[in-house]
């Protein structure tokens, strides 16, 4: 590396903030491992993530590399094995089980992909939006029901059951359901997984004006390669930790997206395999701090 570069930026270095400020999501070197018999799954393995009040994200990433894992620990419903995870002033490492029941009535929302294991089929959409209302006094109940499935464009099913209801219908109501408290953050598990595009386009729309509207954080996992239109930041999930992030910019109209690589507090960067495979960058590198990058080589002697 180069000193004299190093001195040359010194006057520029500040002191390292703390992980996480206030952001309202901070996952912070989280590892989650699932034990069956003898053997040890490692779901998360120190996984960086921070979502700011208000963002709307999309977690995308290969079938089995943590995403449900990551949403049941954030959604309370599951405990981090190590590391650090706060939600607003929420701590889920240390949370007792009372405290979880109460992180999950008042703090976060939850839409899954099955639509059927989102509603009470038995009930209508606007008794199933408020049976969680424990906060809303008896008398405003309905009026505030009817309020979130117009919000959501669904109130002309307030009256009908989840079988009368089409699967875009049915999600929608899904999430006003999950948007019954107000709560900060609304977690939704591949909630278009099981539509069609024009339909899955309704329910992301949704999911827009929950954020908008409502002003409720949302992540939301997804298999859908469009999405990263759809939303401001999209963060990718590898082997059990944060790989990359797409980000979505509106100049006056004018949308492109940049990928970026993810760095975690340790200063670890992963390297795309083609990359990799193009410069031959195996075990040992070259790393140079220039003027305003730092450079990557192959150490360029036989291996
Ligand atoms: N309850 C469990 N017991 C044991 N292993 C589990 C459990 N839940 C998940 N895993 C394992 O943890 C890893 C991460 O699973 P996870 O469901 O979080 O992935 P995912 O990215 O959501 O995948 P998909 O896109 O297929 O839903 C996988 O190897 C999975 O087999």
């Amino acid at each position: 590396m180069s000193d004299s570069t190093l001195e040359a930026l010194g006057g520029r270095s500040a002191p390292p903030a703390q992980f996480g400020g206030d952001a309202l999501v901070v996952c912070d070197n989280l590892v989650r491992i699932y034990q069956t018999g003898s053997v040890e799954v490692q779901a998360l393995q120190g996984l960086d993530l921070l979502v700011d009040q208000g963002e709307m994200i999309a977690l995308v990433g290969a079938s089995g590399s943590g995403k449900s894992t990551l949403l049941a620990l954030l959604s309370g419903m599951d405990a981090p094995t190590a590391g650090r995870a706060r939600v607003g002033r929420w701590d889920l490492m240390a949370m007792h089980a009372r405290e979880r029941v109460a992180y999950r009535q008042q703090m976060v929302g939850f839409v899954w992909q099955q639509t059927s294991r989102n509603l009470l089929p038995y009930l209508t959409a606007r008794q199933n939006v408020t049976t969680p209302m424990t906060f809303t006094h008896r008398r405003r109940r309905a009026a505030r029901a009817n309020e979130l499935l117009d919000l959501l464009g669904v109130g002309h099913v307030a009256d009908r059951r989840p079988l009368e209801m089409s699967g875009g219908e049915q999600q929608r109501v899904a999430i006003a359901t999950a948007l019954a408290n107000e709560p900060q953050l609304l977690l939704a598990d591949e909630p278009t997984g099981e539509l069609d595009t024009t339909t899955s386009q309704e329910v992301f729309d949704a999911l827009r004006t929950a954020n908008r509207e409502a002003g409720t954080t949302v992540i939301v996992v997804t298999h859908d390669p469009s999405v990263s239109t759809q939303v401001e930041r999209t963060v990718a999930i590898r082997d059990g930790r944060t790989s990359s992030e797409v980000l979505r910019r509106d100049d006056d109209g004018d949308v492109t997206h940049e990928e970026y690589a993810v760095m975690d507090r340790a200063g670890r960067v992963q390297v795309p395999r083609e990359y990799r495979d193009a410069l031959e960058l195996t075990r040992r590198v070259r790393l140079a701090l220039e003027g305003d990058h730092v450079s990557v080589r192959p150490d360029g002697r036989p291996r």
